[in-house]
């Protein structure tokens, strides 16, 4: 078994919603939406990208994470992970991939260890990416509690996204919560 952070598995029991629910900023509205790997993104902006995987582990889909053609009680590998530019943390993920969506090609997201995710989503010719929705975390998320773990800067809101990938017709559900301090918080200087 491989080592498991003292938080795993951080759960994600959040109000997702479209977008346009909510009053963002440009730029935040650009990271939270862009439809884009976020890998690719973030290894633009750094010298040095890595992810940590905080854990994986075979769990039965909750109620309120089930979407889509991923139902409640069907069992799913959970996957965490931060990912960091130039040791910056930059966002936690939760992956839930279904062990009937683990077959064929796809058996090999069950071990990619800290290769990206998206670096293997982003590669097949024939992914297909459903609607993002966005959520606000509060203080007391244990989104927000794994950050205060990692002694990162205390904030009142953190704002997440999720989304469907389909891989061959197979579902795989990504969220992703922008930690205190990443860029995607940062205000772009208009030069
Ligand atoms: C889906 C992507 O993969 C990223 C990497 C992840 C991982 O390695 O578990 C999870 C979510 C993403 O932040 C992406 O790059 O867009």
């Amino acid at each position: 078994m491989s080592e498991q952070h003292i938080l795993f598995p951080v759960t994600l029991e959040v109000s997702w919603q479209k977008a346009a629910a909510y009053p963002l900023t440009a730029g935040l509205r650009d990271w939270l939406l862009a439809r884009g790997s976020l890998t690719a993104r973030l290894k633009q902006l750094c010298s040095h990208f890595r992810v940590e995987v905080l854990g994986q582990q075979i769990l039965p889909c909750s109620a309120a994470e089930a979407h889509g053609d991923i139902k409640q009680g069907e069992q799913v590998l959970v996957r965490e992970v931060i990912l960091y530019c130039d040791d910056s943390p930059q966002v936690f993920a939760r992956s839930l991939l279904p062990l009937t969506s683990l077959t064929g090609s796809e058996r090999q997201l069950a071990h990619l260890g800290e290769q990206p995710l998206g670096q293997v989503l982003f590669n097949s010719p024939d992914l297909e990416r459903k609607d993002i929705e966005v959520a606000c975390l509060g203080p007391q998320s244990p989104v927000a509690k794994l950050a205060r773990m990692m002694a990162l800067e205390d904030s009142t809101e953190l704002w997440g996204r999720r989304s469907l990938f389909y891989l061959q017709q197979k579902p795989i559900m990504v969220a992703e919560v922008f930690l205190p301090g990443a860029f995607a918080y940062q205000e772009e200087v208009v030069a």
